[in-house]
């Protein structure tokens, strides 16, 4: 639905996208993510068919955004980061300007306007004032007036940046039930939003495309950041050396020891001063976690939390967006600019299996609400 092949954009000498290639499959959610000013809003706005660019080519469902810029605007709705919105006016009645805008025959217009209502549940709030409605409402009106034309692709810029939580989710849940009849690319900056809403991710970085795949995928090539954390009670310098054998195991640090209890301050602050806390990095494809827990039990050591650690699309993101990279050469950028195959199996919380006396933490939407 949506191809782009060596699109590279200069303002000057300023290069803010460099051949950049990347493809969404009709009904797919693409995440586009990149640190500020890595060109994603470079890279929308050519889309939609507001930007020309300066080498190489888009295709938004078969028209090339050069060549048929008038078609291409036809096939997609963008709604920028800051919506264009005519606050004076009813939700109603800016959503027929749109339409009339849009070039939607007048017999038909009433039609569309009632499906981008209905399909962005504004339906109690057509006949108001925007000035008057919420900034989760407004945002609403935002993808209604993107999608009024009924384009096969839809182009969101931050949907959900100043939204409170309540609102995140409900426009998140929208832009979930928009997918599936339309093709959607959705820049965010909150990563568990990219994990939740997207089937696939495109890291842009510098104006270079880093890495494109689905979230999952690339969690589960990252090669660092997988282990298990553990609290563990007895004589820890005997452990340790036996743990360190154990196949899978790269790396074992005691991150709290047992405190003695003369020299406690504050013992009535510390629930259990004679156990250790353990952070064990595992090989990458290893997964020791019963072995380690059969050495901690067969040495007589009481297992009171084990609780795994996976990296998340955050480590992912950081790892390719900030200077010092720290992968090993197979897994960086080909020299050839071949996508980083990379990186870390589900995201953080949800997945992470706890062997603990007080049960999982079970926060898998822990950043539904931040
Ligand atoms: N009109 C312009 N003139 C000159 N430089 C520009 C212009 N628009 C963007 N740039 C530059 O191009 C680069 C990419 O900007 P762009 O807005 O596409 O990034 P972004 O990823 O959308 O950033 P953000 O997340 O902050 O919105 C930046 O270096 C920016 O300063």
């Amino acid at each position: 639905m949506i191809e782009v092949e060596h699109l590279s954009k200069t303002y000057g000498i300023n290069t803010a996208i460099d051949d950049i290639s990347f493809s969404v499959e009709k009904g797919e959610i693409l995440g586009f993510l990149g640190p500020n000013g890595a060109g994603k809003t470079t890279t929308m706005r050519i889309l939609s068919g507001y930007l020309p660019a300066t080498t190489g080519t888009a295709r938004v469902a078969g028209f090339d955004v050069h060549e048929a810029s008038m078609d291409v605007r036809r096939s997609i709705g963008y709604l920028p980061e800051t919506p264009p919105l005519y606050l004076d006016m009813t939700v109603e009645g800016f959503l027929y300007f749109v339409a009339r805008i849009k070039g939607i025959p007048a017999g038909d217009r009433a039609t569309q306007v009632n499906f981008a209502i209905e399909r962005c549940n504004l339906q109690e709030k057509r006949k108001v004032i925007i000035r008057k409605l919420s900034k989760g409402f407004r945002q609403r009106v935002g993808i209604a007036q993107a999608i009024v034309h009924n384009p096969p692709a839809i182009v969101l810029d931050e949907p959900t940046v100043g939204l409170d939580p309540k609102q995140i989710i409900e426009v998140r849940n929208l832009i979930k039930t928009l997918a599936g009849d339309h093709t959607i690319i959705l820049s965010t900056h909150i990563l568990p939003e990219a994990s939740m809403t997207c089937d696939r991710v495109a890291i842009i970085n510098r104006g270079k495309m880093v890495a494109t795949d689905t979230p999952d995928n690339l969690m589960a090539q990252l090669t660092e950041g997988s282990g298990y954390e553990l609290e563990v009670e007895g004589n820890i310098e005997q452990l340790r050396p036996l743990l360190q054998e154990v196949p899978g195991v790269r790396e074992v640090e005691v991150t709290k020891t047992p405190e003695p209890e003369n020299l406690n301050p504050t013992p009535f602050l510390v629930r259990y001063p004679s156990r250790s806390r353990l952070r064990i990095v595992s090989s990458p494809g290893s997964e020791p976690g019963r072995a380690i827990a059969t050495a901690i039990v067969s040495a007589g050591l009481g297992l009171y939390e084990m609780r795994r650690v996976r990296p998340t699309l955050e480590d992912v993101f950081l790892q390719l967006t900030t200077e010092e990279l720290h992968f090993e050469p197979e897994d960086r950028l080909g020299d050839d600019g071949e996508a980083f195959q990379s990186t870390v199996k589900s995201q953080q919380s949800s997945d992470e299996k706890t062997l603990s006396e007080t049960g999982g933490r079970g926060d898998g939407e822990a950043g539904e609400t931040q």
